[in-house]
């Protein structure tokens, strides 16, 4: 008999850009009653917060000077998830190219991970939630019962998002989202990597549904 259980449980998510992380995560939550935190949306409003403040995201220092003053704050229903950073709703805005261009190496600053770590923790609390991002296994909760490492081939991922975003170049995002990996995966802080304890799962070949099932089952294993 284990202790966990679904009001506790925290359900660790992590893998590159167009693995599946959000819609999975989203689709894990629903189906089983749990809350839903989206890190990366926290990460895009940080770094939207520099940009309206005309930091100079060249510079690192500049960027750590400025991580502690945002209010961001991020809604939990995985079927309304909202975000907003002082009061303003960024939710559209972040998923933006400005965003998108500058978010990895903004994430990459200490400070600024120290500070969404904080907030991240704050609104994991007891559990009962799925969280995904990039450190969320290794470094946000290491804990977790369940932590799952998803990949794609980057030509699938590519395409996934190109799709989202209504048509966009698939080699202009593949190129894209493999820089960030790049960055992502190096940076010193907290690196994009498959935490110890992980189930990978590589979603190239399955659907939306059969991902969000093997992940349920992984929940409802670690409950039993
Ligand atoms: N297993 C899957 N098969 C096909 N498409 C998927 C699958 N998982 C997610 N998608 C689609 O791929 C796109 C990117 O998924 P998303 O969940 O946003 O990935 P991530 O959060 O890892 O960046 C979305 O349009 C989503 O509907
Ligand atoms: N836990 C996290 C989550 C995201 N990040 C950073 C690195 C990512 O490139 C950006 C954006 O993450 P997001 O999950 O929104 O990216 P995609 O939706 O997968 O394109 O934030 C991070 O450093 N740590």
């Amino acid at each position: 008999m284990s202790s966990t259980t679904l009001a506790t449980i925290v359900v660790a998510m992590d893998g590159p850009s167009g693995s599946g992380k959000s819609s999975t995560s989203r689709g894990v939550a629903d189906r089983l009653g749990l809350r839903y935190l989206d890190t990366g949306a926290m990460f895009r409003a940080m770094t939207w917060f520099m940009l309206e403040q005309g930091v100079d995201l060249t510079d690192p220092a500049a960027i750590a000077e400025q991580a502690g003053k945002p209010d961001i704050v991020s809604g939990t229903d995985p079927l309304a998830p909202t975000i907003t950073v002082d009061g303003t709703d960024v939710a559209e805005a972040i998923r933006g190219e400005a965003v998108t261009g500058a978010v990895s190496p903004v994430s990459a600053v200490p400070e600024v991970r120290a500070r969404l770590l904080q907030l991240q923790r704050d609104i994991i609390g007891a559990g009962g939630i799925v969280v995904e991002g990039r450190d969320i296994g290794s470094v946000v909760a290491p804990d977790a019962p369940v932590k799952v490492y998803m990949t794609a081939d980057p030509a699938a991922r590519a395409a996934r998002r190109a799709l989202e975003e209504g048509g966009s170049d698939a080699a202009a995002v593949e190129a894209s989202l493999l820089a960030r990996d790049k960055i992502d995966s190096s940076r010193a802080t907290a690196p994009l990597t498959m935490p110890d304890g992980a189930h990978h799962i590589d979603t190239t070949p399955y659907s939306l549904d059969e991902v969000i099932g093997q992940v349920v089952a992984l929940v409802e294993a670690a409950v039993r």
